[in-house]
């Protein structure tokens, strides 16, 4: 039984009293059967991390640097995530992909170093709208999947998780339909049945994110390949993202 997942992705947003004050309210809604996660700027972390201990809301980081240690100007590394008791990191979200230039290869040394620090990956995969247009979707998240995955051992990969987001989807109020990424999902589903086997792939969570909000949530969640969301704007706001929380 995969366990529901309902991940925050704050990007550059939200300075630290903002984020004392989101997470102070977040504070205040009651566990239910669903993993609460929030992945706030960096230099939100060290407050973010006091104030969740020993809550139900876990903490993850938004990206890291594949390596332990030395002269990567600007970068954080899996141990310093560690020690501020992040337990995720999302490796490879489109905006890095895209605006900065990362590549299949890089997000995958950041999946095995993710993997190697005791920290979960949140691998995220997804189509641009002109690839969707042109109807290579599969093909995208194939070669997506192929190389972050390269070589990771079944016991590591059942711990991963996995984002579909299609990046048109993304910030821009309009969703994929839930049957749309139920399909995209079943499809990640079986390329990792190739590549794991059955047991390992069905214990794989798979999230959906791409405007997802308070009012769609449920119909995502109601997709027999879908185990989450990846949420950005909408984790903003306590009450929206409360909201979403509860509908799981
Ligand atoms: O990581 C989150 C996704 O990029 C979705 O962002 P969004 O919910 O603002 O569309």
């Amino acid at each position: 039984m995969r366990q529901p997942l309902i991940a925050g992705n704050w990007k550059m947003n939200l300075g630290l009293k903002e984020a004392v004050s989101l997470i102070s309210e977040l504070k205040k809604v009651k566990p239910n059967k669903a993993e609460m996660l929030i992945c706030p700027p960096f230099v939100d972390l060290p407050a973010a991390s006091e104030m969740v201990q020993g809550t139900h809301i876990q903490l993850g980081a938004q990206n890291m640097y594949p390596e332990e240690k030395g002269a990567f100007t600007g970068e954080i590394s899996p141990a310093m995530l560690k020690e501020l008791h992040c337990r995720y990191v999302i490796c490879g979200h489109s905006e890095r992909r895209h605006i900065m230039g990362e590549s299949d290869e890089f997000i995958h040394r950041k999946v095995v170093s993710a993997l190697a620090h005791g920290l979960t990956p949140i691998l995220c995969t997804g189509e641009t709208a002109e690839q969707r247009n042109e109807g290579r979707t599969e093909e995208i998240i194939r070669e997506e999947l192929e190389t972050a995955l390269f070589n990771i051992p079944s016991e590591q990969a059942e711990t991963i998780v996995i984002a579909y987001e299609p990046i048109w989807a993304i910030g821009t109020g309009v969703a994929a339909t839930a049957v749309d990424a139920q399909a995209v999902a079943h499809f990640i589903r079986g390329e990792l049945t190739r590549l794991y086997g059955e047991t390992t792939a069905e214990k794989i969570r798979i999230l959906y994110g791409g405007s997802v909000k308070a009012a769609n949530i449920e119909d995502f969640m109601a997709q027999k390949d879908i185990d989450g969301g990846l949420i950005g704007g909408a984790s903003l706001k306590a009450a929206e993202f409360k909201e979403i929380y509860e509908k799981v």
